[in-house]
């Protein structure tokens, strides 16, 4: 399924939060969305899983108006992993990622073998089958991102929409959500704050700073230096790790006059040097 936003701008509390945002997902895709905090990652995928409307412009999937066709429809092309979602802590893990069929049960419908089917793949797919009879109440913080995730895909969505999806996951959870979700074969659009995860599983990445797309391409040519030490601020170094992008980032010195503030590293690396 192919997405196309299309010139997106949202204003929250009278400021302008998204300026004219354009980016295309083609089908099967996997887009990173990058930038600093509040340069609005998780507002441009809000317009996306239909939680918060554009003020201007136009998000479509497979060419039709995503914010046109009826809520339901909507809801069955396109899953989502929101940041600080509920998992319902009294359900079990089973009940909660069954949650992730409603938009594919009309009102009196019952729950089928079909939908049962997809609960299970969705629970095996993100190692949750042993945990199928659990509370979620129970479950340390990445094993409820993982039910989360499993709810998403239980709906067999065409587009999957991710807001930092490897919250509290240790580092060989980030790994495997991550490799699922490229697995899947479905498109996907994610908010990711690890440069070198977002470099390693999506083949785009989008850069927001204040609100402003400010570049988008394949990791290697988006990713540089330049870019990186202009978006966040940091000084910079790109490394090719056998294939694998790598980054070496510290903060830039932004004090003025060179009176440094006491956590800036260059004034304990200037001192360092004074003594020697
Ligand atoms: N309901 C709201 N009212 C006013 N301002 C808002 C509202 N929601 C978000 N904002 C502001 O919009 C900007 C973008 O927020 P958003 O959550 O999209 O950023 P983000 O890039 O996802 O940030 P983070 O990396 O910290 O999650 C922020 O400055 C935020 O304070």
């Amino acid at each position: 399924m192919r997405l196309d936003i299309e010139a997106v701008s949202v204003t929250l509390g009278g400021r302008g939060v998204l300026d004219e945002v354009s980016l295309s997902v083609p089908s099967g895709g996997f887009t990173a969305l990058v930038g600093p905090n509040g340069s609005g990652k998780s507002t441009l995928l809000r317009a996306v899983y239909r939680a918060r409307r554009p003020d201007a412009g136009v998000v479509r999937i497979d060419g039709r108006d995503l914010w046109a066709m009826p809520a339901a429809r909507a809801a069955r092309d396109v899953g989502v992993l929101m940041q600080e979602q509920h998992t319902g802590f009294e359900f079990t893990v089973a009940e909660s990622v069954a949650l992730g069929r409603t938009a594919h049960l009309g009102m009196f419908d019952r729950f089928t073998r079909a939908d049962q089917d997809a609960v299970a793949e969705a629970l095996d797919r993100t190692g949750l089958s042993a945990f199928a009879g659990r509370r979620v109440g129970e479950l340390s913080g990445g094993e409820r991102q993982r039910v989360l995730l499993a709810r998403a895909l239980a709906g067999r969505p065409r587009l999957l929409v991710l807001d930092e999806p490897t919250n509290h996951l240790d580092i060989r959870h980030q790994l495997d959500i991550l490799e699922l979700v490229r697995d899947l074969g479905v498109t996907v659009l994610a908010a990711l704050h690890g440069l070198d995860l977002a470099a390693a599983y999506a083949d785009a990445v989008a850069v927001l700073r204040a609100g402003r797309l400010v570049a988008h391409g394949p990791p290697a040519r988006v990713l540089t230096p330049a870019v990186i030490g202009e978006v966040y601020g940091v000084d910079a170094s790109v490394h090719d790790d056998a294939g694998r992008i790598r980054f070496g980032l510290r903060p830039r010195c932004v004090c003025p006059d060179r009176r440094c503030h006491w956590s800036c590293r260059q004034r304990r690396d200037r001192s360092v040097a004074d003594a020697r």
